[in-house]
């Protein structure tokens, strides 16, 4: 299905709305993902603890949930949260980071998609070994190029009914039937940790926004991401003034130059 309503006015509509994100996400993440959402114009709140997870996915327009640092306690936070998303009709996200690695990981994660995440993002790695695939992926990271995960990735979001995102050099996006890759970025953004997990929580904010356009949304926060890193990497020295100029150049877009600049295509 495709998208009725452009990238740009999908991020000019997401800062109007100013979305509360629900983010469960990883001890590295935290900081970089909450200033990601700060700096796009969405509204973060890090509330993991079982205790209060499901309570604040009532409150929050979405959750998105990154399995980075987990233990036990984590995982009962986030399955209560998705639980209450769910119950409250709230769009959440699934961020499967290094799912493969280990059976504590895999067993988190299998629970996690019976509980049908609305979007999964994951890199290439990480996407194919999630469709039963043979993965390359080295713990976080991911050794597999995009192009060899579109096919499990349409078999994913089939199964799962879910959207679909593969991130790396050529993101592709696909709801089963559809399909869109996104070109653009920076090749100093896998050297900058968690901005993976950052566009995860990105993601939740653009799908709270435009809930009944599920892939619309992901496209027009990777769109955004991918726009934003190329203006980040002009000048950047290194993964160090890249991650701060990124903060900045999310701030910067604005609608116009989204639609003008975005690499979107059918796949
Ligand atoms: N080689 C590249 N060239 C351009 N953009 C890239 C490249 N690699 C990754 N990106 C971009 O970086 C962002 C994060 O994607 P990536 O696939 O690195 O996530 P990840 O592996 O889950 O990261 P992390 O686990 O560190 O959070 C996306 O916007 C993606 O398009
Ligand atoms: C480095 C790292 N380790 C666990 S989560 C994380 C952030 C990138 O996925
Ligand atoms: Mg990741």
């Amino acid at each position: 299905m495709q998208s009725k309503i452009t990238s740009g006015a999908m991020l000019k509509a997401m800062r109007e709305k100013s979305p509360l994100v629900q983010c469960i996400t990883n001890y590295v993440a935290m900081n970089i993902a909450a200033n990601v959402l700060l700096a796009s114009g969405a509204s973060p709140a890090m509330v993991h603890a079982a205790e209060e997870a499901g309570e604040f996915a009532g409150i929050a327009n979405a959750l998105t949930i990154n399995i980075g640092t987990l233990s036990t306690q984590w995982i009962d936070g986030m399955q209560t949260a998705a639980k209450a998303a769910n119950a409250a009709g709230k769009p959440w996200v699934l961020d499967p980071v290094a799912h493969y690695a280990t059976a504590f990981r895999r067993n988190a994660v299998a629970d996690l998609l019976a509980l049908e995440p609305t979007i999964i993002r994951g890199n290439a790695s990480e996407i194919i070994a999630l469709a039963g695939g043979e993965s390359r992926g080295q713990g976080v990271d991911s050794r597999d190029p995009v192009e060899q995960a579109e096919d499990s990735a349409r078999r994913l979001a089939e199964r799962q009914r879910a959207v679909v995102a593969v991130t790396g050099a050529v993101d592709f996006v696909t709801d089963g039937e559809s399909a869109v890759r996104i070109q653009g970025g920076s090749a100093l953004m896998p050297q900058v940790t968690a901005l993976g997990c950052s566009l995860t929580c990105l993601v939740g904010a653009f799908a709270a926004t435009a809930p009944e356009d599920i892939f619309g949304a992901t496209v027009a926060a990777l769109a955004t991401f991918a726009v934003a890193g190329e203006d980040a990497a002009l000048g950047a020295a290194g993964p160090g003034s890249f991650s701060w100029r990124f903060l900045d150049a999310l701030a910067a877009i604005d609608a116009e130059t989204l639609d003008a600049r975005a690499r979107v295509s059918v796949a």
